[in-house]
């Protein structure tokens, strides 16, 4: 019976490397765990990547936000005002519109770190802090006590104190006392003691070399990531710079810090973007990318701090793992304590797994979560055989009718033959081959040929690229990113059956050699926290599973983004033409109008459909994605329309002109419901960034998927119908697409839940049986 479905998470990602490549990897001397990081002695070496950020700290890609006039030494004012002294509801300064007056009482702080953070509230309370009346707050109010607010605003002051002190200060003492805050974690000193005087630090050397100081609010941020919880921060309030208060004070034992982030590039531009405040502070900085070898990925993982994707992590955990085993070593020595090396002289990149911080946590915590990361094992001996049927299995798929061969079950989504089916499979002509494989096999073969024929479509679950090799390959189209998911998988040969379809090279499985989900790998390290612009609906999740609470950090300055009310239409073409004509109202007023579809097609469709009111514009989708930078560079100028799939929602900073701002800034349009309402809010907090105008509106359509996977086909079937001649708006249905989302959530919630059950059996078992889970196949 084929179980999968076009989920992206019954995905995987295959290394691509073979292990024996992993054993024959030859070291690089590793620094000795035990000594501090030399770079904290010396001047500090460039990252590992030759990372050469400009001196101004500004983004590597996209125009960076004007940084603070200050960026040299020079103060930009005392600031630091014990946070008791001031007052709990003032004003916020607007560091970017010098139009914008203080509050009266408000401290001088000359960059704009005026925030109020008597808001910070919970959006959940760890359970070991609940006491049974507050057991009982509302895990979404908003509104609350968090137990650990006072001590953490206590800890700000403190970190407040040092500031006049540190900002006199030339570099080098800087560096000395970073220096010695090393030695004193080294000696074991609870990093819990070193934090304001850490986090000060970071913060002069923040406001030193990028010409930004932390805010009171990433401030608090930062305190709560040390404390492993998830900071819910808004899109563009800062996210990378907030995260490097907690890696800092992490890094400091010299057991290693990570941060992992959805890819490559993030990773690159993020850790490039910060290296020159850790510099200033003597922390060495290391990026893994994809194409690394072992011997860069070991002086990488060496560095202080570390910046690379979830997957790269986890394959290396994997590869050290099999290397570990080779040696012998796995279960006398547990990975990564203290490295090692073997008589041959190969040793595990990774240091150990101490800490980590995840960018975009809702995506890598729980979209990936089920993503499992493969490594292959030797290539099967039967690959013709495989290969040919599948081949075999797509030619005929199109053969088979539902109802009549195949019936779907509703629950599962399972396609399943009847007996006509299989007696159609039988009696096919077939080669020799192919007549060798078992009867069973051949009707797995044929249902799942026939469920891609059906559900798996191209330029929309996925695309055809040419691979390093010039070679034509699937490429998933990530639904939950709209990105294209390089590496990516989909499981249970769903892969090789469209392979098959297409008519390309078929990627028979390898057979596994080694595997961990995503969820594994973060459960693994000693201290975890995560970063997020959007973890609310996600709370009740990454508090049962990996024991973060979320904490909603409050913006810096008040939000502005207004929204507008949800539409709703009998069908696409007339949801469609309704938004064709808002982009070309609002275009009409100079303001930049950035659309959101679910699917490339729909972006291709709607592009049409503006061509002939004849509005430019600009189409960012999986397909184009190597122009991306410079499209969303350029999403919030003068009279710009871009329509995009998820992608745009990020890690992309749309920059606003001073005249945008003036008109009521960006308009974003969401043409269709996301499974999951954190995509949605992840689109429409491209506009209003950093307290900027800007307005968003809703629009829906009876015949969404999204009422296929709440309300059931049926219901969803007779909607559409009821929608088919329907050209005006019914927009009091609005409720009915918020209901069906909901319900689509708690089923992959439980989805995730469930799987992480079998999981656990899974491992106690093989435990028990004396199997590594991470290397061994149950049997
Ligand atoms: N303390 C600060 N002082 C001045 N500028 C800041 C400060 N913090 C952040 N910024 C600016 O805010 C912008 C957004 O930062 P960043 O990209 O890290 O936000 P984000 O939260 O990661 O957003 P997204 O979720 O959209 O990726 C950047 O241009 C950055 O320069």
């Amino acid at each position: 019976m084929n179980s999968d479905s076009n989920d992206p998470q019954s995905t995987e990602n295959v290394s691509g490397r073979q292990p024996e490549e992993i054993l024959r990897a030859a070291g690089q001397e590793l620094p000795d765990p035990q000594l501090p990081d030399e770079s904290a002695k010396s001047e500090p070496s460039a990252a590992s990547h030759s990372a050469q950020p400009e001196a101004d700290g500004s983004r590597p890609t996209s125009q960076p936000r004007a940084a603070d006039e200050s960026s040299s030494a020079a103060p930009a004012s005392s600031g630091s005002v014990p946070l008791a002294k001031i007052p709990l509801t003032k004003a916020v300064a607007d560091p970017d519109r010098p139009g914008q007056a203080l509050a009266a009482d408000a401290p001088p702080a000359g960059d704009g770190d005026a925030s109020d953070v008597s808001g910070l509230e919970p959006t959940i309370a760890p359970k070991r802090f609940q006491t049974s009346g507050q057991a009982k707050m509302s895990v979404f109010s908003g509104r609350g006590f968090h137990p650990k607010m006072v001590k953490w605003k206590q800890l700000l002051a403190q970190v407040n104190e040092w500031e006049d002190q540190l900002m006199q200060e030339p570099d080098d003492a800087l560096r000395k006392r970073s220096l010695a805050l090393r030695y004193r974690a080294m000696a074991g000193e609870k990093l819990s003691k070193l934090l304001p005087e850490a986090y000060a630090l970071v913060r002069e050397a923040g406001r030193r070399t990028l010409g930004m100081r932390h805010y009171d609010v990433q401030m608090i941020g930062g305190i709560s990531l040390f404390d492993s919880h998830i900071a819910e921060m808004q899109t563009g309030e800062g996210k990378t710079l907030t995260a490097t208060l907690p890696l800092y004070l992490h890094s400091l034992p010299g057991k290693g810090a990570h941060l992992a982030t959805v890819n490559d590039y993030l990773a690159k531009r993020d850790a490039e973007w910060m290296t020159p405040l850790f510099q200033k502070l003597g922390v060495s900085v290391g990026i893994i990318q994809t194409p690394d070898d072992q011997a860069a990925r070991r002086t990488s993982y060496a560095a202080a701090v570390t910046y690379g994707t979830a997957k790269e992590f986890g394959f290396d955990f994997l590869r050290d793992r099999l290397l570990l085993r080779a040696q012998n070593r796995i279960d006398t020595e547990m990975l990564g304590d203290g490295g090692g090396f073997s008589q041959s002289g190969d040793k595990p990149v990774m240091r150990g797994m101490h800490f980590c911080l995840v960018d975009e946590a809702d995506s890598i915590l729980i979209d990936e979560a089920r993503t499992p990361l493969i490594i292959g094992s030797l290539e099967d001996t039967v690959r013709d055989q495989i290969v040919e049927t599948y081949r075999w299995a797509a030619e005929h798929a199109p053969e088979y009718i539902e109802d009549e061969h195949y019936i779907i079950d509703e629950e599962t989504k399972q396609f399943e033959l009847t007996a006509r089916g299989r007696q159609k499979v039988r009696a096919l002509p077939k080669s020799d081959l192919v007549r060798t494989m078992g009867l069973v096999d051949l009707y797995e073969y044929t249902e799942r040929a026939a469920k891609v024929h059906a559900e798996f479509l191209l330029d929309r679950q996925y695309v055809i690229r040419p691979d390093d090799e010039d070679k034509d390959e699937i490429v998933i189209v990530d639904e939950f990113t709209g990105r294209l998911a390089e590496g990516r998988k989909w499981r249970d040969g769903i892969h090789q059956a469209i392979e098959a379809k297409e008519d390309l090279e078929i990627s028979v499985p390898t057979g596994q050699a080694a595997r961990i989900t995503v969820q594994d790998l973060f459960l693994r390290y000693n201290h975890l926290a995560g970063m997020t612009g959007t973890a609310a609906t996600s709370a009740r999740e990454l508090s049962k599973i990996y024991r973060t609470p979320v904490l909603r950090v409050p913006t810096n300055r008040p939000p502005q983004r207004k929204r507008l009310p949800d539409r709703v239409f009998g069908n696409l073409t007339a949801k469609f033409k309704a938004i064709a004509d808002e982009v070309a109202e609002v275009h009409a007023t100079g303001r930049p109008v950035l659309i959101g579809t679910r699917s490339i097609d729909k972006s291709e469709l709607l592009s049409h459909m503006l061509n002939d009111l004849g509005i430019e514009h600009e189409v960012l989708n999986a397909n184009n994605v190597e122009r991306e930078a410079e499209i969303v560079a350029d999403a919030g100028q003068h009279g710009r329309v871009t329509v995009a799939t998820n992608m745009a929602g990020r890690g992309t900073d749309i920059k606003l002109t001073d005249e945008i701002v003036e008109i009521g800034g960006m308009h974003v349009i969401c043409t269709e419901l996301h499974d999951a309402a954190r995509i949605d809010r992840q689109l429409i907090g491209r506009c209003g960034r950093q307290g900027d105008p800007g307005s968003y509106r809703q629009y829906l359509a009876l015949d969404d998927d999204i009422l296929k996977g709440g309300l059931g086909p049926q219901r969803a079937e007779k909607l559409k119908v009821r929608g088919q001649d329907v050209q005006g708006s019914m927009d009091r249905l609005a409720k009915l697409f918020r209901k069906a989302q909901l319900k689509v959530e708690r089923t992959h919630f439980r989805d995730r839940m469930v799987l992480l059950h079998h999981e656990k059996e899974r491992k106690k078992l093989q435990r028990e049986i004396g199997q590594d889970p991470y290397l061994d196949t149950p049997n």
